[in-house]
């Protein structure tokens, strides 16, 4: 699966056909959660964990895709100590399609991390406007993604997941390797107007503190701030009064 988070359920009706006993699915949509949502619509399936990470496809017009970076998947069992079958058999059909991959022995804490460069990353990119490259250099929109983060370790830390100063720190490696203009997927959604997805990033964390009574003030006033500009552009295209 590879949809925008508010196409997941569209896109799971036009998939159910093909999907039988045993069919191996892997999801790299954003978030937390798309994997428990497809698991939940095909009982039948095995649907694995996976992120995708390290790339900068930025899409040109509306057929072309630009990049520099070309990623790639981080995926498997929630413990891939000892990989299964459908790992094993996964591994090889990316082989095939020449897209580079690893699986982590601990694919639940790969998810956690790659929620908390979301979470970090793109929220701050979209809301200043800004590539990459601001988020390396001292200023508004890195400290902005620095907050952010911290309030996804503190909800981490009461999910049972260790997240710390290591992760933040592999990330800017990942993230020096990124091009300075390079955009994040949320920046390009707010560029083209599009609807972004506020809710697997923001919101999940605003939703989780307030399950664990954490405060997450950074985090709720991005989520009401992207969930804004959405409105805005709706108000664009639609006749006030
Ligand atoms: N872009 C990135 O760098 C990264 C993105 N992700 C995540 O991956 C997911 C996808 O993002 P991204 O690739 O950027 O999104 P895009 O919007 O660029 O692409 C999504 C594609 O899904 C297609 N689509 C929507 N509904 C259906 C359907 N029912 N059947 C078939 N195709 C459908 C869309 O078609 P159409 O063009 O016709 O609308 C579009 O081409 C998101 O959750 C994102 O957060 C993760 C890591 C990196
Ligand atoms: C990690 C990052 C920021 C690019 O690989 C991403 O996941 C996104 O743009 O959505």
């Amino acid at each position: 699966m590879a949809v925008k988070s508010h196409h997941l359920d569209e896109a799971l009706d036009d998939l159910a056909p093909l999907v039988g006993d045993g069919t191996v699915i892997l999801s790299v949509l954003n978030g937390l959660t798309s994997e428990d949502t497809i698991a939940a619509r095909f009982p039948q399936a095995h649907v694995l964990l996976c992120i995708a990470l390290a790339m900068d496809a930025r899409r040109d017009g509306e057929r072309g895709v630009l990049w520099t970076q070309v990623g790639r998947l981080d995926f498997g069992e929630a413990d891939n100590t000892d990989p299964s079958a459908d790992v094993l058999r996964v591994q090889k059909a990316l082989d095939r399609a020449g897209l580079a991959w690893t699986t982590p022995v601990d694919m639940r804490h790969a998810m956690w991390w790659k929620f908390m460069v979301n979470v970090g990353a793109n929220q701050a990119t979209a809301l200043t406007r800004s590539g990459y490259g601001a988020l390396r250099d001292p200023g508004g929109t890195r400290d902005l993604m620095l907050a952010l983060i911290h309030e996804v370790l503190a909800v981490a830390a009461v999910e049972g997941v260790a997240l710390d100063a290591e992760d933040v720190a592999r990330w800017e490696q990942v993230l020096a390797g990124q091009p300075a203009d390079g955009w994040t997927s949320m920046r390009q959604d707010v560029e083209a107007g599009r609807t972004t997805e506020v809710d697997l990033f923001g919101g999940t964390v605003v939703d989780l503190g307030r399950k664990h009574g954490i405060a997450t003030p950074y985090n709720q006033a991005a989520a009401w701030a992207l969930r804004g500009l959405t409105e805005a552009g709706a108000r664009l295209t639609t006749p006030q009064r």
